[in-house]
Formats: structure tokens, C-alpha cells, sequence
């Protein structure tokens, strides 16, 4: 598989706080899962990937385009699509309008053809027939759509999504689930995200930042199997839990280091997040 994005050594600092120390990360064909709790460094890595803002250290590329050069920034845009944590939409504009201003700044002179491509896209994104409606009579989920919409303007191939499914409901998220699963097809996409879920059902390979590093870097199945024998069923919370609750079916359900001969349970990619989160001192699961 080729490698789309290489990079090393990515340090940025906002005064006093290091918001991404020393990451290193290579990113294929495929979608990407990067996860990490809130102040992890997610944004800011792919702020900075997206060439949003420039690290104070280190280097990256993109198809073998190197962002730290004038010529090298352009070629990296040109074959990226970001779509950021809060789209800056206007209110007013149409969804066509918007995506359309969005062409205009990636450059698609040609009116005729860059019209095509916002009609292109919207419809991609399932919004054909909505194109003419004003954004802010749109619902959330449909917004979400605009923004990937207006990333997707220009094919290109390597795509940044922050947390594009934060704040849909389930529905809503099913069915963007689907869009991603269908515009990764033959892109490499990187996708920050709070829904572990996300991950197990749409990503083959999983990031995990926290503290501004990579705490684990693999596929979903590696992550889950990190909690393999550590999660189990008892009666009683069990003092050997690093977390545990009263399911709804009345028993314990329990994560982090078992007693002998406990009942375990199948444990799910989220068990496997929060364990190591836990046993990297990332972040405490233990109360
Ligand atoms: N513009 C800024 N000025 C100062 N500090 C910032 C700025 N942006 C981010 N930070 C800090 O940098 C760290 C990393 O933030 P970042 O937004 O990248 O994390 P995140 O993993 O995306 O979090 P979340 O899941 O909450 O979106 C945090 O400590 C945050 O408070």
C-alpha cells in the first residue's frame, strides 16, 4: 500500500502548552481513525496537516509534497479536502453558493465547470435536492454534508475530517457513515473522532493521541485485543476494576486487571481505548 502522508517529528507549542510533541505517523490508502481525549492534540495535528498552521518543528509530506515550500503548500492543497471542527459557514448562503465560493478559492476558474463540480459533489453528499436551499434552514446532519461537500470539491485524495459526526443523532450518523465509507473509496482519509464506535465500524488502521503523542498506532483489532482478558462480568464491582458499572442486565461489568477464574467478557474497541489511555498514564480510567 503506498504511503500517502509521512511525517516526523511534528512539534507545536501555544505558549506554555505543547499541543503536539514530537509525532511521528504514516497514513495509507484508507480511512484512519485518530482518537484521543479532549485536549489530546487531534485538531491541532491535523490543523496542521491540512496546512492550516505551520509546526514550530518537524516535517511532513503529502504524495511526496512537501508543505514547508511555497510550491510544495500549493501541491499539498491541491490534493487535499479538510473539513475543520467548526465549518465557518454563512448562514445565508445557499448550499450551492457556499460550496461554490469554497471552488472558487480552490481555484476552479472556469464557471461552467466549476458549477458541475459543486453539483457534482452535492449531489455525492446526497443534497441535490436541497442545493438551493439557504444553509440556515438546513439540519445539522444536512450541514455536515454541505462541509464534506465543499471538501470533496476537486477529488481530492487525501481528506481531513474533524469529528464530522459530532452532534448527529444516530441516524443521522449511520448515514454519514456511509458517505465516509463511500468517498474513502481510493483516498486516504484521516478521521478525528470521539465515537469509538466510528472506528470499529468504518477505520482499518486507528491512531490514539493523548498528551500531544501517539500512544498507539494500529488496526482496530490490536487496539480491542489490548483489552482481551481484561474485561469481566461479576456481581459485585470487583476491586480489581479499574472502571466498572452495573449494566442494565444487573450485573457488574468490569475493566482492568481480573481475578483468577473471572467470567470473562468480549471486550470492544472502546475497553481497549480506555486501557490504554490508562496504561499509558495518558489519562487515569482508575478512580
Ligand atoms: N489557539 C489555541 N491557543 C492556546 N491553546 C490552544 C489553542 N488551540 C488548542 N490549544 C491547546 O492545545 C491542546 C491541544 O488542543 P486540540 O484542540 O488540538 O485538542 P483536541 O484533541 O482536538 O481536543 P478536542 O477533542 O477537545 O477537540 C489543548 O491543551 C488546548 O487547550
Amino acid at each position: 500500500m503506498t504511503v500517502t502522508v509521512s511525517a516526523s517529528g511534528l512539534t507545536l507549542r501555544y505558549g506554555g502548552t505543547v499541543a503536539l510533541d514530537d509525532v511521528a505517523l504514516r497514513l495509507e490508502e484508507g480511512i484512519t481513525g485518530l482518537l484521543g481525549p479532549n485536549g489530546a492534540g487531534k485538531t491541532t495535528l491535523l490543523r496542521v496537516l491540512a496546512t492550516a498552521v505551520p509546526a514550530d518543528r518537524g516535517a511532513f509530506t503529502v504524495l511526496g509534497h512537501d508543505p514547508g515550500t511555497a510550491a510544495g503548500r500549493l501541491a499539498v492543497r491541491r490534493t487535499l479536502g479538510y473539513l475543520p471542527q467548526n465549518p465557518g459557514f454563512h448562514p445565508d448562503f445557499t448550499a450551492f453558493a457556499f460550496v461554490d465560493y469554497v471552488a472558487i478559492l480552490k481555484e476552479l476558474t472556469d464557471r461552467a465547470a466549476r458549477h458541475r463540480e459543486v453539483r457534482r459533489v452535492l449531489a455525492e453528499v446526497d443534497l441535490a435536492d436541497v442545493r438551493g436551499r439557504r444553509i440556515k434552514r438546513l439540519s445539522g446532519g444536512m450541514r455536515q454534508r454541505v462541509a464534506l461537500a465543499a471538501a470533496l470539491v476537486g477529488d481530492p485524495r487525501f481528506l481531513v475530517l474533524d469529528e464530522p459526526t459530532a452532534g448527529l443523532d444516530p441516524e443521522q450518523r449511520m448515514r454519514f457513515r456511509e458517505l465516509i465509507t463511500r468517498t474513502g473509496e481510493g483516498r486516504t482519509v484521516l478521521l478525528s473522532t470521539h465515537q469509538t464506535e466510528d472506528v470499529a465500524m468504518l477505520c482499518h488502521r486507528v491512531i490514539v493521541m493523548a498528551g500531544g503523542h501517539v500512544r498507539f498506532e494500529g488496526t482496530p483489532a490490536e487496539l480491542t485485543a489490548r483489552a482481551a482478558g481484561r474485561v469481566w462480568s461479576s456481581a459485585e464491582r470487583d476491586p480489581g476494576a479499574r472502571a466498572g458499572w452495573r449494566t442494565g442486565a444487573g450485573a457488574f461489568r468490569n475493566v482492568g486487571d481480573p481475578p483468577e477464574g473471572a467470567d470473562l467478557l468480549e471486550p470492544t474497541l472502546e475497553d481497549g481505548y480506555l486501557l490504554t489511555l490508562d496504561d499509558t498514564g495518558a489519562q487515569a480510567v482508575t478512580r
